[in-house]
């Protein structure tokens, strides 16, 4: 019953939790989860597969697949130099327009002038040594521009924590990042470090596209971060940026 009445959104009220970074508890329907969920199974399928990004050596535990630019640390790139050359695929427009929506719905306006030109699809599942995956505390600082970072989630819940632009420790804000939530960080939080210090197994909603007792075998959870990387556009082997 709370699934169909939204009940359970009385006790998650949408949030500013520093200036310019807000939370917005279920603004994905189950049915928009698990048609990108959908599209994420494709995404993975290449040109570019879905790769533990390795960190000075050491694999990250999350796996990622990019759209539009290909991130590795710490730059995007066109081709997946790191991966197997191919070029990642372009940000679908229904991507771009959904961010549009989200910054809209975070700030108000149309937004009409968000156009983001990467994003990173990260996976969190269970990792080589059984645990499932985690992010420690970072910047999104690899792009030229800073224009909003919009954040999708869907699957299991996830502690997000929000810091301050100048450490990677306190003061930092936890919150509770559940399957259908969105979150943006822009304006004086833009260069905010954030972390997913845990998910939480098992907690994917029925419906969602990724439910289900094993992380390992497509359950887990899904972020995806639309950007604006500020990067010049090269012609595509096709013609079309
Ligand atoms: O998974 C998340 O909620 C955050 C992901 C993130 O911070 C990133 O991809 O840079
Ligand atoms: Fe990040």
């Amino acid at each position: 019953m709370s699934a169909l009445f939204g009940d359970e959104l009385l006790a998650r009220p949408r949030r500013e939790l520093a200036p310019g970074a807000v939370h917005v508890p279920g603004w994905l329907t189950l049915r928009q989860q698990a048609w990108i969920v959908d599209r994420f199974r494709e995404w993975s399928a290449g040109p570019v597969p879905a790769r533990a990004a390795r960190i000075g050596g050491h694999p990250m535990s999350v796996r990622t697949v990019c759209l539009g630019w290909h991130w590795q640390p710490y730059r995007y790139t066109r081709e997946a130099t790191d991966v197997n050359g191919a070029r990642v695929l372009p940000v679908p427009e229904w991507l771009v327009r959904l961010g549009r929506r989200a910054v809209a719905e975070a700030y108000g306006g149309d937004a009409a002038g968000y156009v983001p030109d990467a994003a990173l699809v990260n996976h969190y599942g269970v990792d080589r040594n059984g645990d499932m995956a985690k992010m420690g505390m970072h910047q999104d600082k690899d792009e030229l521009s800073r224009e909003p970072v919009v954040s999708l989630s869907i699957g299991d819940s996830c502690l997000f924590r929000f810091g301050n632009t100048e450490t990677r420790t306190r003061p930092y804000t936890d919150v509770e990042l559940r399957s259908g939530d969105l979150f943006v960080f822009g304006g004086p939080s833009r260069l905010a470090y954030h972390a997913v210090p845990k998910v939480f197994p098992g907690t994917a909603p029925e419906g969602c596209g990724l439910e289900g007792p094993n992380p390992f075998e497509g359950g887990g959870r899904i972020n995806i971060t639309l950007r604006t990387t500020g990067l010049e556009a090269s012609p595509a082997p096709g013609g079309t940026p």
